[in-house]
């Protein structure tokens, strides 16, 4: 294949979109948001927002939506179950707000969402005084909410989830003091930095010498409507920066991706990996870091991938192990056991379909260890309905020999609904 040559502008950031339009929602007055993802599960949140009363008004073609928001009060009870599609962020954060209505609540969500862990949040907000049941007894949706007080709490996470936090850090707006979450390692902040600029009494702290991180909030009477334009999302980023590594002769500027440091953990595995990668006018919107980011053609070689920055480019891994597999070399990726309850079980999905081209890797309990070298061939990929499964092996095509398929392309939709346009694009 000759090389990838060109400009890409990557849609809105998804964790971002679905931010703006929650805490819009129940912020005083008007919150605009530009360059909003109009991806599947954004619109999931913008659809469960709706069925709660609030008027939301899109024009998808700008990718701009106008959130007419209600105050921390002013939500309708639904008069259907809230449909949350494949959007595990949709779930637990709306579940976060919901715990503290004064109304009974239900939702659902597809056949892999609704096989997601949502005990992760059930236990948490139980003990905040939340009444939240999972409706079939299994610890995942359909979940059913009830009206109760709650109570700040301090909650030690196990887990390192930016959708745990959130979760809890909503539920703590409704409480009747302090909620604070601590988790092992540092997950994205977007919550903490943009309910901030909404008006929120939220801190975040770090322990000195450990990687364990603590977010607070204490509630407030309002959250007041802001006007956004969210960033370009660095996990969609991902699958042109691996381009742009991986086939010969290519040079693609990305423009205007955030690099939230929470996010950016990539751009560092990239790095130690030998990629040629410079960012450009670098600067600072609404709290959030964004660049410009050239990539070359770059001879990689393995490395290894555990601990703290895990979290930073957890939904990244399908694409990196991608690259992994095609780096000279042995990567090991380690403490990502997070990815076995995603929307497939990551580890298994990545691990098959590479092994199926070709790569010469195996599965780990939190993880996987791929020889690189091996030359990739063609073959069906099975997506399972998983966005960022056809988006990496997509890439992964770029660089086999012979034809491959990806089954149920149409999933990218969820977090990407323009990228085979992209992709065809620089071909
Ligand atoms: O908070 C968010 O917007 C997200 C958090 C991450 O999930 P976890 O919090 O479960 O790690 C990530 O995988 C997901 O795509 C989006
Ligand atoms: C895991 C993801 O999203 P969510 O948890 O919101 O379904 C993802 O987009 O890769």
């Amino acid at each position: 294949m000759s090389g990838l040559k060109g400009k890409v502008t990557i849609p809105g950031d998804k964790s971002i979109s679905h931010r703006c339009v929650m805490f819009g929602s129940i912020a005083n007055g008007t919150t605009e948001i530009h360059n909003f993802l109009s991806g599947a599960d954004c619109l999931a949140t913008i659809r469960c927002f709706s069925t709660l009363g609030i008027k939301i008004e899109t024009d998808l073609s700008q990718s701009k939506v106008i959130v007419h928001g209600k105050g921390l009060h002013g939500l309708n009870a639904p008069s259907s179950i809230l449909d949350v599609g494949n959007s595990g962020t949709t779930t637990r954060l709306i579940s976060g707000i919901l715990a503290g209505q004064p109304f009974n609540s239900e939702l659902s969500g597809d056949e892999s969402l609704n096989s997601r862990p949502m005990k992760r949040i059930i236990e948490p907000l139980t003990s905040m005084g939340a009444n939240i049941a999972s409706v079939l007894q299994n610890g995942c949706a359909p979940l059913y909410i009830t009206p109760a007080q709650l109570h700040g709490i301090h909650y030690d996470s196990p887990v390192a989830s930016a959708q745990v936090k959130s979760c809890l850090l909503l539920a703590g707006l409704y409480a009747d003091g302090e909620t604070s979450v601590t988790e092992p390692s540092l997950s994205r902040n977007h919550t903490e930095l943009m309910l901030r600029e909404f008006g929120a009494d939220i801190r975040s702290t770090y322990e000195i010498g450990s990687t364990k991180a603590t977010a607070s909030i204490r509630p407030c009477t309002d959250l007041y409507g802001q006007k956004i334009t969210v960033p370009g999302d660095i996990s969609s980023a991902a699958y042109f920066i691996a381009a742009g590594l991986i086939v010969p002769d290519s040079e693609i500027l990305i423009e205007n991706t955030g690099i939230n440091p929470t996010r950016a953990g990539i751009l560092k595995v990239c790095e130690d990996m030998g990629g040629d990668i410079t960012l450009l006018n670098e600067r600072t919107e609404g709290g959030e870091k964004i660049a410009d980011i050239l990539v070359r053609t770059s001879k990689l070689h393995g490395t290894t991938i555990e601990g703290d920055i895990i979290p930073t480019l957890i939904d990244e891994i399908p694409v990196i192990a991608v690259m992994a597999a095609v780096a000279e070399g042995t990567t090991v990726i380690k403490d990502a056991a997070e990815l076995k309850v995603k929307e497939t079980d990551r580890i298994e999905t990545v691990t098959d379909n590479l092994k199926a081209m070709g790569a010469d890797v195996t599965p780990t309990d939190d993880g996987m260890i791929i020889h690189g070298g091996n030359p990739l061939h063609g073959t069906s990929i099975h997506t399972l309905l998983d966005h960022r499964i056809a988006m990496a092996f997509s890439i992964a095509a770029l660089v086999a020999e012979g034809n491959t398929k990806i089954l149920d392309s149409k999933c990218v939709d969820v977090s990407y609904p323009t990228f085979y346009d992209t992709f065809e694009a620089l071909l």
